[in-house]
């Protein structure tokens, strides 16, 4: 029987996935992990021993179907009990899980599949119909254990014996891509358990509390809030997505598992705050919220105060990169003045500093330079993509002989005169939608790829709530100048998931340029605001 939990002494080549987030079977194994709301009334609770059980019954099936160090599982799944132990034994067995969401379009999936080269496909119980490549085993799995179609042939020959250890790949997430496919961020376990440490050491959760996460398994903020829930000896609360955009629902969910810290991005506050304030400021048991992937506006974090006036908010920043790497809790009130929040500095064991355009240190208050990070949490690198790797881990500006690498984020930030980071834009193309990471270039790509577009531009436009939301521009490449928008978006749900799809089409006969004939997204921008 694969022993999964954490009575073993951690692993002589250091702390993996699975040890961090199961050492509190030793101290708690009767305490609840995950609690799921399954309907009204209807809420399961497991234990950490339950989960340790569950993800020993897996390690074993897998092992026997097969599975090896190094390899790779497709994780197709919602946040939920089966996929956080599933995640747990395939860390066990040194196989780095892919997550993917349940409704991924057949060619992102087919993509990714054939990028990453799988040992296995697994998918949750009860899948909605979709891409399977008949090359790769797959397998349905749930509380009852994994039903693998047909089962992978064992023992497969080809690459020695290999010990799992820390520098392996614990994951792979897929994000947007300038390329026009998504590309993969490997992390290491040694790196996601880094990063888990300095968060544990912001003091955010206790082991009483019960930690609701709103996000996907395939966005890393999921791991975040199963690293920080499990690493706490606190339960996780997977919310139901089909729920989120229904506010009482939502709402109801945190109010019958008696969640005590809600996570998510901004977005998935924004209509229960406008459509159920009384229903909001009664869940009184919730002590803590924090929010990453996009600046929460200013106006919504304070209306978020007054109805949860005892809630600790709390700023988290990152990327998928280091998974994330500054908490930074919101002033209670926030200060009328003030119209950002801070993004502060670094966890405990790391560094953010800013870097100028000729590569040197900014040092001063209200100086802008691009966010570099300084961490042992860093990724490995992009899955098979080492110009890209080498674009995004650079020598430290600082000390470039010592071979240390940094993250370029990509961000811009400045520092205020406390020493605390306010994020302050791009320095590319990358844009967030409600929390999402969206390379327009990828959008872009999908556009161009349609037929009957001869150009097209990607952007976010505010609506007129203010609200940001993805337009596109297309030009034609008939004579008579029409582009069915119908065919243009089903065309993009093909390939790109449903954050991605342009809320808004406008055809143009020609695109406005600049004057090194770039196309002037700026022009375009004021054009979009007031073509409605
Ligand atoms: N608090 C912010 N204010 C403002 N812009 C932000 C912020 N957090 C990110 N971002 C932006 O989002 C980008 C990262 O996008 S991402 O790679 O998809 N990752 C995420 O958005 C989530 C991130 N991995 C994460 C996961 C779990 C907890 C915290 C953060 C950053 O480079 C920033 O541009």
């Amino acid at each position: 029987m694969a022993d999964v939990s954490s009575q073993q002494v951690p692993h002589p080549a250091g702390e993996r996935l699975h040890e961090f987030l199961l050492a509190a079977v030793r101290t708690g194994p009767d305490r609840p992990a995950v609690v799921e709301y399954a309907g009204p009334g209807d809420i399961r609770t497991t234990s950490y021993r339950q989960l340790a059980r569950l993800a020993e019954e897996y390690a074993d099936a897998l092992a026997g179907a097969g599975l090896r160090v190094g390899d790779r599982v497709i994780l197709q799944s919602d946040t939920s009990y089966p996929a956080i132990a599933m995640l747990i034994a395939c860390s066990s067995l040194g196989a780095a899980f892919v997550p993917v969401g349940p409704r991924t379009p057949a060619h992102r999936l087919e993509w990714i599949t054939g990028t990453v080269r799988p040992a296995l496909h697994l998918r949750a119980e009860d899948p909605p119909p979709g891409h399977r490549s008949p090359q790769v085993a797959s397998g349905v799995f749930g509380p009852d254990g994994i039903r693998f179609e047909p089962r992978p042939a064992t023992g497969r020959g080809g690459g020695g014996w290999r010990l799992g250890v820390e520098t392996d790949p614990a994951y792979v997430i897929f994000t947007s891509g300038t390329t026009g496919h998504p590309k993969g961020v490997v992390m290491s376990h040694r790196g996601v358990v880094a990063f888990y440490r300095g968060m544990l050491g912001c003091d955010l959760v206790e082991a009483t509390d019960r930690v609701a996460t709103t996000s996907p398994l395939q966005f890393d903020f999921s791991l975040l809030d199963i690293g920080l829930a499990l690493g706490s000896g606190a339960a996780v609360v997977p919310v139901p997505r089909a729920l989120l955009p229904w506010p009482r629902r939502f709402l109801r969910v945190l109010a019958e598992t008696a969640a005590t810290q809600v996570n998510g991005v901004p977005s998935v506050w924004r209509q229960p705050l406008l459509r159920e304030p009384a229903m909001l400021a009664e869940l009184r048991q919730i002590r803590g919220v924090l929010f990453c992937g996009e600046e929460f506006p200013a106006h919504e974090v304070r209306r978020l105060q007054e109805l949860l006036p005892k809630a600790r908010l709390t700023n988290c920043y990152g990327s998928t990169e280091s998974m994330a790497c500054s908490f930074a809790e919101v002033p209670s009130p926030l200060p009328d003045g003030q119209s950002r929040l801070p993004i502060g500095t670094a966890h405990a064991g790391a560094e953010l500093m800013l870097v100028g355009e000729d590569g040197s240190p900014v040092e001063g208050a209200g100086m802008p330079g691009e966010l570099h990070l300084r961490s042992p949490a860093l990724f490995l690198g992009y899955w098979d993509d080492e110009p890209a790797t080498r674009r995004a881990l650079v020598p430290d500006p600082v000390a470039p002989w010592t071979g240390q690498k940094v993250l370029r984020t990509g961000d811009l930030a400045y520092r205020d005169d406390r020493g605390d980071f306010y994020f302050c834009g791009r320095v590319d193309s990358q844009v967030q939608i409600h929390g999402n990471r969206v390379e327009l270039r990828e959008i872009e790509h999908r556009l161009l790829s349609c037929p009957g577009v001869a150009n097209a531009v990607a952007l976010v436009v505010d609506d007129p709530d203010g609200v940001p939301l993805l337009a596109a521009v297309v030009v034609p490449d008939r004579a008579d100048g029409c582009v069915d928008d119908a065919v243009l978006l089903s065309h993009c749900r093909d390939a790109l998931p449903d954050y991605m799809i342009p809320q808004r089409v406008e055809v143009v006969s020609e695109l406005p340029c600049t004057q090194n004939g770039k196309t002037d997204r700026k022009e375009l921008a004021a054009w979009c605001r007031t073509a409605r």
